[in-house]
C-alpha cells in the first residue's frame, strides 16, 4: 500500500502542505528544526491516530492556531483506495474518519495502514525504561492482531481497576470485585503472553539476520523475552502476591512487568553499546518488525526513516541502503540534513524518488 496524496494544515510548524508522493522514495531535506520530523510524524499520525513524538494532541496543533487537519489518500495493491482524515481541535475530542465515516473506536483503525517508523528517539528502546520495550512489542503485534489489541486494552483497564482497589483500606476492599479484575487480568494476560512469546520467537532470526548484514557480522546480538509468566501459573501467582500487593498498593505480577533484555556480545547493550552499535541494534530491530509485518499482513507497510544515517559509518549506511532498496520494501519516507549524502544514497537506490526541501515548515518539491 502507498500514501499517494497527503494534505496537512497546522501540524506543528507546518502551516499548510499538499503533497503528491512517490510510490517509492520520498526524501525531506532541511536544516535542524525546520520540520522534517514533523512531516514524517504526520504520516505516522494517520496510521496510529497519535504522534510518534508527542502523545498530547493539543501540542501538535500549530502554536497560533485552534485546529489541525491531516488527510491521506492511500492505494492498496488490489487498487482499492482509502481516505483517512483526522481533525484535531483544542479542548475537543479529535475526529478520525475512514472514507468520511467516523470511527467508533480509534483502535479499529490500527493495522489498516501498517507503518514502521525508525527514528533517533528509538534509542529509548535500549537506554530507556522497560515500558518502551513493551510498547514496541504492543505496537508491532497490534498492527496485525486485533485480538491482541483488544486483550491489551481490557488488561490495562482491569489492572487500573485492581490498583485503584488496592489503594483502599484493606478492611474496606470488596474481595469479590478484586477477584473479578484478577480473573480478567489472568484471561487477557495469558493471551498477551502467548502472543508476545510467538512474536519474539519469529522476530529473533529476522533481527539477527538484519544485524549481521548491517554490521558485516562484526558483533553478535540477541534479545530475550523475560516475563513472570515464563514459569508458574499466572492465576496462582496473582493470588500468592495478593497480600503483598495489598500492603504495597499496586499489582506486582503480570505482563505489565515484562521485559525485553537486549544483549551485545553477551552483555547488556544498555551498558556497553557504542552510539553506532546502539543505532545498528534498533534499526535492525525495526527492520525485523517491518519484515514480520510484511510476512504476516496482506499489504506492504510504509517505512519511515527519520535521520537514521547520522552516527553510522559509511559501510553500515551502505548496507542499510542496499537492504531497503530490495523489492520487498515498498514506499519509503526519509529525512536528512545533508543533500550531498542523500544524493549519494539515492544514486545507489536507483529508484523513483521525490526530493523535498523543508524550510521553516514549508515543503517544496525540488
Ligand atoms: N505545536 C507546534 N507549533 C509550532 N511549531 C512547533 C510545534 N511543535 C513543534 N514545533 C516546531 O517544530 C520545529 C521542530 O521540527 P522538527 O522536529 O520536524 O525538525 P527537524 O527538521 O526534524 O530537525 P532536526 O534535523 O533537528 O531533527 C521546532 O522549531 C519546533 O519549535
Amino acid at each position: 500500500m502507498i500514501l499517494k496524496e497527503l494534505s496537512i494544515i497546522n501540524y506543528k510548524n507546518i502551516a499548510q502542505a499538499e503533497l503528491q508522493l512517490s510510490p517509492k522514495i520520498n526524501c525531506f531535506i532541511g536544516n535542524n528544526g525546520m520540520g522534517k520530523t514533523n512531516l514524517l510524524d504526520a504520516v505516522y499520525y494517520l496510521s496510529f491516530c497519535r504522534s510518534y513524538t508527542n502523545p498530547v494532541d493539543s501540542q501538535i496543533i500549530k502554536h497560533d492556531s485552534d485546529i489541525c487537519m491531516l488527510q491521506g489518500k492511500y492505494i492498496f495493491e488490489d487498487s482499492t483506495q482509502e481516505e483517512i482524515y483526522s481533525g484535531i481541535r483544542r479542548r475537543q475530542k479529535k475526529q478520525f474518519k475512514r472514507n468520511k465515516k467516523e470511527y467508533e473506536r480509534l483502535s479499529d483503525h490500527i493495522g489498516l495502514i501498517p507503518l514502521v517508523m525508525i527514528s533517533p528517539a528509538d534509542i529509548e528502546l535500549i537506554t530507556g525504561a522497560s515500558e518502551g520495550r513493551r510498547r514496541f512489542m504492543d505496537i508491532a503485534i497490534s498492527q496485525f492482531d486485533k485480538e491482541y489489541l483488544r486483550a491489551l486494552v481490557r488488561y490495562n483497564k482491569a489492572l487500573q481497576q485492581r490498583n485503584a482497589l488496592l489503594k483502599n483500606d484493606e478492611d474496606l476492599i470488596d474481595i469479590t470485585l478484586l477477584e473479578l479484575w484478577e480473573d480478567q487480568m489472568v484471561e487477557d494476560g495469558v493471551l498477551i503472553y502467548n502472543k508476545r512469546v510467538e512474536f519474539i520467537m519469529k522476530l529473533t532470526p529476522m533481527f539477527n539476520d538484519f544485524y549481521s548484514r548491517v554490521s558485516g557480522s562484526a558483533e553478535t546480538v540477541s534479545f530475550e523475552y523475560i516475563s513472570q509468566l515464563n514459569d508458574g501459573d499466572f492465576k496462582d501467582k496473582m493470588k500468592g502476591n495478593r497480600q503483598r500487593d495489598l500492603s504495597i498498593g499496586h499489582t506486582t505480577v503480570g505482563v505489565h512487568r515484562d521485559e525485553l533484555e537486549m544483549l551485545l556480545n553477551g552483555f547488556p547493550i544498555k551498558k556497553i553499546g557504542s552510539q553506532g552499535q546502539n543505532k545498528t541494534y534498533f534499526v535492525s530491530l525495526k527492520l525485523a518488525q517491518f519484515k514480520y509485518l510484511l510476512d504476516t499482513g496482506n499489504t506492504t507497510p510504509i517505512l519511515v526513516l527519520d535521520d537514521i544515517f547520522d552516527r553510522l559509518d559509511s559501510k553500515r549506511v551502505e548496507e542499510i541502503v542496499k537492504l531497503v532498496s530490495e523489492p520487498e520494501f515498498g514506499q519509503i519516507f526519509m529525512s536528512d540534513t545533508n543533500r550531498e549524502s542523500l544524493d549519494k544514497i539515492l544514486d545507489r537506490l536507483n529508484n523513483d524518488s521525490h526530493i523535498y526541501s523543508v524550510i521553516n515548515g514549508e515543503i517544496n518539491l525540488i
